[in-house]
């Protein structure tokens, strides 16, 4: 069985508050428009309402193309009640700076954001604002939000970087604009869902699990990459995350070129859980990009089902 694709998005929890890039991310999913948006105030917050049956949905910023992997999804999905990522959404990255009103840029002393926008806009702020006080906040709309809903002369920073769109959203104003430090860049931010249907195999699509490092297994990083390179099948994402259980408890993260209903993909899974039973499958879903995965002929679902014959036919003579 496979999930349809027109599944009402019913309640659906994101980082919020309003004007994240999450929901912009949120938006661009079809049937959105339909859905209940719920703002959450972190990602382990919007996942776990998605367990409890708060919501059926939720977006979370996953990855991005600069700074890398988002820590609080990767670490989150990993653990508790099973979950699974049933779309994945790209999202162009720029930032504005806006400030308390009155400021201008050569008064700002304090800035919030996202660490991930931070960590996004580093090069500008020691160019244009040496020494300043830095603030994390729960996201770029929340930083935002914290200085347009302040009284005023009580603001806690003087400026926030976030999305353009919430600089219309709050009237705040705007003191530079297009200050990321890499133009182009992008996130990558993902649909979960409680375990179900997977979306249908299209030919264009990403499957993600996590393997937890065993102990006393010397080679294992190289037997996991063994399955998937023997079986030709392209990893677009393997990053190492600590469990929390301990100096040196390790998990890997991986995001690989295909879906489970492909032979390749099947089989080296079922390896995997042979070495690994605590590997955790997250999803197969289509991919953003929608190019096609080239997969070679030789690992090709007819090339596994023609061998499988072959040896059925050995068998049953
Ligand atoms: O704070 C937001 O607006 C978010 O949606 C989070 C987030 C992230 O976690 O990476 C999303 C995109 C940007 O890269 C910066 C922050």
């Amino acid at each position: 069985m496979t999930r349809d694709d027109a599944a009402p998005l019913g309640r659906c929890t994101f980082l919020g508050p309003a004007g994240t890039f999450t929901e912009a991310a949120l938006r661009a999913v079809p049937g959105a428009e339909q859905a209940e948006l719920i703002p959450a105030t972190s990602v382990p917050a919007a996942l776990a309402a998605v367990r409890a049956g708060e919501a059926d949905h939720a977006m979370v910023p996953i990855e991005n193309s600069v700074e890398g992997g988002v820590s609080a999804t990767l670490d989150d999905i990993a653990s508790g009640d099973d979950l699974q990522i049933l779309r994945e959404e790209l999202v162009q990255i720029s930032f504005v700076l806006v400030g308390r009103p009155g400021v201008e840029l050569a008064d700002v002393r304090r800035v919030s954001t996202h660490t991930h926008a931070w960590a996004q806009v580093r090069g500008w702020v020691e160019a244009n604002l040496p020494g300043v006080e830095y603030t994390p906040s729960g996201s770029t709309a929340a930083a935002a939000r914290a200085l347009a809903d302040a009284e005023p002369g009580s603001e806690p920073f003087d400026a926030a970087v976030c999305a353009p769109l919430v600089a219309e959203q709050t009237g705040l104003p705007v003191l530079a604009r297009a200050i990321e430090d890499v133009t182009g860049a992008v996130t990558r931010f993902v649909l979960v869902g409680r375990p179900g249907p997977l979306p249908a195999h299209t030919g264009s699509d990403k499957t993600t699990l996590t393997v937890p490092l065993p102990d006393d297994h010397p080679g294992a990083l190289r037997e996991i990459l063994d399955q998937f390179a023997t079986r030709g099948i392209n990893l677009s994402r393997i990053e190492s995350r600590p469990t929390g259980e301990g100096m040196g408890k390790y998990f890997f993260s991986i995001d690989l070129e295909g879906h489970l209903a492909e032979e390749r993909v099947a089989a080296a899974m079922g390896a995997l859980h042979r070495i690994f039973p605590g590997v955790r499958f997250l999803g197969s879903y289509p991919r953003a990009e929608h190019r096609p995965v080239a997969v070679r002929r030789h690992t090709s679902d007819d090339a596994y089902r023609a061998g499988r014959a072959w040896v059925d036919g050995l068998l049953a003579r």
